[in-house]
Formats: C-alpha cells, structure tokens, sequence
C-alpha cells in the first residue's frame, strides 16, 4: 500500500495575528500571533497524495524553525515512503541524531520542532496512503510494528520494549467496544478558550455563559500574573460555573517554586483540579517540590507542553512531579516519540490529558488521545483533551465537537492540511493580511 519517492518538500511560515484580540495570551506569553511552520511532502507515486505537516509557533521565531526544516530537508528528499516508514524508529534516530544539527538540539528547542513538522507530515502522508485516519492507522497497527516506530534510547531503564509490548497486548481487549463507545461519544474535552489572561471580565461572562449553553462541563482559566486579579476572574467563573463542574488553572511558567506554592494556596478555594506549569518546564525537582506541598489542597499538577523530549516526561514520571501529564503532538517529535510517552504515562497510571491551546493543535491531538484511549491507557478517568475555539475555518478537515467531546475524524490522514486560501492570505510576511497590518505598523 505505501510507495513512492518524496520529490519535494517545501516549508512556509504561516501566521494568524491572534494578538490583536488577545486570543491565546497567558501570563508569559502576552502576545502570541498562533502560527505554523508548515511542511508539505510530494512524491513521485502518481497518486495525487500529499503529506502535511505542521509545528505550532506564536510568530515571531516561526522563520527559525523554517530554516531548521530546511536543515534537515535532505534527510526526506528522495527516500522511499516505505523504506522511512519500514525502519521508523532508524529514520527517526537518523533525524534526531544529525552529527551537525543534533548540536543545536539535541531533540529539544527549534530543531526539534522541525523534525515534529516534516515527522507530522509523514505520518500523514502514511495514514492517506493507507486510506485512514491517523487514529485508526495507530489502532489497526500490529503491536509490533508499532514499537518499531520508537525510538526507546534514553528510557529503557522505565520501559523496556518488551513492557510495552505487554502494555499494547493487554490494550487489545476490549479495542472493538471502547472504538464504538469513541464513534458514539467521542473523546470528553475541556475548554480553554473563554478564559485567556487578555480578555477583559465582561468577554469572559459571555464566552463562559455561551460555553455553559454549549453544553461544556470543564473549564480552563489563566492565571499567575497578578493574585487580585486572578482571585476576581477565578471567583467570577467559578460562581458562573457553579461547585460542580471543573476548574483548571495555568499559570505557564510564571512563578518560583515557593511562590507557586504560595499562590496557589490562595487560590485553593476556588477548588482547581489542576495547576498547569507552575514554574519553568525544565525544572522536575520544582515540580515535585509542588506537586507534594499542593496534595493536602486536592491539587494536581499538570505539565507537558514545554516539556522538551521523552526523557524529561520520563523523569516528571520518575519524580512524581506531575499527576497529569500534557502531550503536545509538535513540541515532541511528532507521534513516534508520544507513543513512547503515552507508553510511560500507562506504566506509572497517569492520566494523559493532552495540550491543544494553538493553531492546528486539536486537530492533531485528536488522533493521539484517541489510540490513547482505545488501545493504551483504556480508561477516561481524570482525562480530558483541551479545546480552543480559535482558528479551524483554516482547516481542510477540522475537529467536530459535540456535546463538549471530540468526535472521530473519519478522513483519511492526520488531519494537518490546512485551505491554500488561508495559508496564501496568512503568509507572512507577503500574505495579504500581513501586508495590511505591516503598512498600517509603518513598517
Ligand atoms: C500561548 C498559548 O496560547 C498557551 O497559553 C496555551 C496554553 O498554555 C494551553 O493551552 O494550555
Ligand atoms: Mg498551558
């Protein structure tokens, strides 16, 4: 089924200027214009299929991340689909382990952002060949050949490939049932999107009135950057929402471990499920430190979207630092390194709750958190997926959301191509909205 040489591979940066509205902004990321390095895969097979790919960015740097993709370009060009797709782990290895490029890597930061791009576009490019959705491909697979799609150096002292075969065997009963409970209720998620640090409290009431309407049980809400601020805006959707429904808080990175912890306290009436990177994402121990003074409060700590690589999520698992875990499906390296997470997270039984809060990113997810699901953890308990309602008209195949879950993609692929009208108006610097905005700037 899978063939052809990949004859092209072009990258383009594309930006959505989300700041104007204050969309997406947090505590440290004030101004974030969602955007996308956007990778496409042509082949020589004369089947018409393309493979799309994205990593999600918030503008200004998303032409760093072009130039890493170009970098690694030559490790795509004219490789058959199947030799890739045949030896992944071996291909991934021979991506993230570039003898130059790994310098300024290695599997973290910019470079790695790219590989999840030209990674993400494979994978999609695979699932089109095969006629299915990402999903799908992941939970038809043989156990087998799936674990040969990851790269298991670096956390074989926490599963061993063997384990996670047992894992993915034991994940086999009951498959058929949890894909039709899937294709009936879908995947349960939570909101984020009425409550960004940047939206005033009368946007705020509205979005959170019309989520209540939409049937939305689990809310998201920024905080961390200025305490009265966030005990008013946390009163206020807490008292719409009433005691029963959940609260999330994020404060992205924004404090020091104790100052967390203090924080926090003051917040605890408002009775969070979960605070979401307290402090800065490379520091474990910090997030252990917090995760155990929060436990007498009742609340977790969450984290993952930053996180660089698996070894890191290893070591969070390790530590006890976090009690949800957040996959990202760009800041990894693309669905080969989230299976080995999803894999760890089953083994130390937490919930893997995945980060959507970008452009493009509840598309891509989705298809994680379903194969999650139906053949890995088995379980929704503690688990939801984010939700942000911004930016999915540009997509050829957006997420479907009913009654607050996501419902099934049924197309084939992974869901990454977005409208050539979009990306041609959202260019930047030269798309049409960017030349507006950048003479009305003056510049
Ligand atoms: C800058 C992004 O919008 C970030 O705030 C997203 C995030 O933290 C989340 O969705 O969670
Ligand atoms: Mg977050």
């Amino acid at each position: 089924m899978v063939g052809g040489r990949i004859s092209r591979l072009s990258v383009r940066d594309v930006r959505f200027p989300t700041s104007l509205g204050g969309h997406g902004s947090d505590a440290m990321h004030t101004d974030p214009d969602y955007s996308a390095a956007y990778v496409v895969l042509e082949t020589d097979a004369e089947d018409g299929l393309r493979g799309h790919g994205i990593t999600f960015t918030l503008g200004r740097g998303t032409e760093v991340v072009v130039c890493a993709v170009n970098a690694l370009a030559h490790h795509v060009l004219n490789k058959d689909l199947e030799d890739i797709v045949g030896d992944f782990r071996g291909f991934y290895r021979q991506l993230t382990s570039d003898g130059q490029l790994r310098w300024i890597g290695p599997e973290k930061g910019v470079v790695h952002l790219a590989t999840a791009a030209i990674l993400n576009a494979v994978w999609d490019l695979w699932a089109k060949q095969e006629g299915k959705p990402l999903w799908k491909l992941l939970v038809d697979m043989d156990p087998r050949t799936l674990l040969s799609c990851i790269d298991f150096r670096y956390i074989t002292d926490v599963l061993t490939e063997e384990e996670a075969y047992e894992i993915l065997q034991e994940g086999q009963v009951g498959k058929k049932e949890r894909e039709e409970q899937m294709l009936t209720l879908g995947y349960p998620a939570y909101t984020t999107s009425c409550a960004w640090l940047g939206y005033s409290d009368d946007t705020l009431k509205q979005l959170c009135t019309e989520a209540l309407k939409g049937g939305w049980t689990r809310f998201k809400v920024k905080v961390g950057a200025d305490l009265q601020d966030d005990i008013r805006r946390c009163r206020l959707i807490r008292n719409m929402i009433g005691p029963e429904k959940t609260l999330m808080m994020d404060a992205n990175q924004r404090w020091d471990v104790p100052e967390a912890v203090e924080w926090m306290a003051k917040l605890a009436e408002f009775k969070p499920l979960w605070i979401e990177e307290p402090t800065s994402p490379d520091d474990i121990l910090g997030h252990a430190t917090i995760s155990k003074a929060l436990i007498p409060l009742g609340i977790g700590v969450a984290t993952g979207e930053q996180c660089h690589n698996r070894v890191m999520f290893k070591q969070l698992l390790q530590a006890k630092a976090l009690q949800f875990l957040q996959i990202d499906s760009c800041r990894l390296g693309s669905v080969n390194e989230n299976l080995s997470v999803l894999l760890m997270a089953k083994k130390f039984e937490i919930p893997v709750c995945p980060h959507a809060g970008g452009v493009g990113l509840c598309e891509l997810v989705q298809h994680l958190i379903l194969f999650d699901f139906i053949s890995v953890s088995a379980s929704l308990t503690n688990r939801m997926c984010e939700y942000v309602d911004h930016l999915h008209e540009h997509f050829k195949y957006p997420v479907t959301i009913k009654n607050a879950s996501y419902m099934l993609p049924k197309e084939a692929g992974y869901s990454t191509e977005m409208k050539e009208e979009s990306i041609k108006k959202h260019q930047y610097p030269d798309g049409e909205v960017w030349k507006k905005l950048l003479t009305a700037q003056g510049n």
